[in-house]
């Protein structure tokens, strides 16, 4: 068997005197949309930040595609760089640049492809994620809350990576606009074979998409299961998140996306 895309080993996490994490193990297999969920300050986006190497844990280890995070020379680095993307939760698009600027940038930075190869595959991107050719031209700024996320999905997909890491992608978006995100994700999932890591606060989200949910609370991962899975497990914290009343009509409308 293939080893995980994902193998956090021992992960603990402390700001100043505070532990945010301690000991965390995790797994995810390719092809996996696993959604971490917690509350407030658990340390969601602090964890996505360690897998993607920008953030260095107290203790313990990040392995991606069976190797350590920061294991090789240089150049072997650089490769395991290209295979995972992280899209950041306000876009992080550079304001100063256009939409075919912003997509171009990793291309240009990776030195992979000609000028007419970097125009070809920005143009492939933007329809990718459901942008016209005309908004190559726009700059950030001309762009609405949910245009600005599927730019930075596109600039995140520029590379080809085989695993993308979400944090927050539906946020600030109306239900439609979210709705209509999460089909993209999911579709560009399916036909890319990639294996996805997110960050979510709207079970909306998190029922359409997650083959499996990691629930962080008590500096630990508290259940690592199918949503099915999850909501069996007698916590108060799994109870009040996913078993009010609302929860449970958000994950309803969630599985029927
Ligand atoms: N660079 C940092 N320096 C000091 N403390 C930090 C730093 N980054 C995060 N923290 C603290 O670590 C804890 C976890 O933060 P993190 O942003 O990962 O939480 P989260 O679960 O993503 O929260 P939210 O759902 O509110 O976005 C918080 O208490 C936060 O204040």
């Amino acid at each position: 068997m293939s080893a995980p895309v994902v193998r956090l080993r021992g992960l603990s996490t402390r700001f100043g005197a505070t532990w945010v994490h301690r000991g965390i193990d995790l797994d995810i297999a390719a092809g996996e949309v696993v959604s971490l969920v917690g509350g407030s300050g658990s340390g969601k986006t602090t964890l996505l930040r360690q897998i993607v190497g920008l953030l260095q844990p107290a203790e313990g280890e990040v392995l991606l595609f069976g190797e350590p995070l920061f294991a090789g020379s240089r150049e072997v680095q650089l490769r395991r760089r290209r295979r995972f993307a992280m899209c950041f939760q306000q876009g992080a698009l550079f304001s100063a640049l256009t939409v075919f600027e912003n997509i171009a940038f990793p291309l240009r930075e990776s030195r992979v492809a000609t000028e007419a190869e970097i125009r070809e595959l920005v143009a492939l991107k933007l329809s990718m994620v459901q942008l016209q050719p005309e908004h190559a031209d726009l700059m950030p700024a001309e762009l609405s809350g949910g245009m600005i996320k599927r730019v930075a999905l596109a600039r995140a997909l520029a590379l080809e990576p085989e695993l993308l890491l979400l944090d927050e992608p539906t946020a600030g978006l109306d239900p439609t606009r979210s709705a209509a995100f999460v089909d993209l994700v999911k579709d560009l999932q399916r036909q890319l074979g990639l294996t996805v890591v997110l960050v979510t606060h709207d079970l909306d989200t998190l029922a359409a998409l997650s083959s499996r949910v990691a629930v962080l609370a008590e500096q630990r991962i508290l259940a690592y299961d199918t949503l099915d899975g999850v909501l069996q497990v007698k916590h108060p914290f799994i109870e009040e998140f996913f078993l009010s009343e609302r929860s449970a009509r958000a994950i309803a409308r969630g599985r029927e996306a």
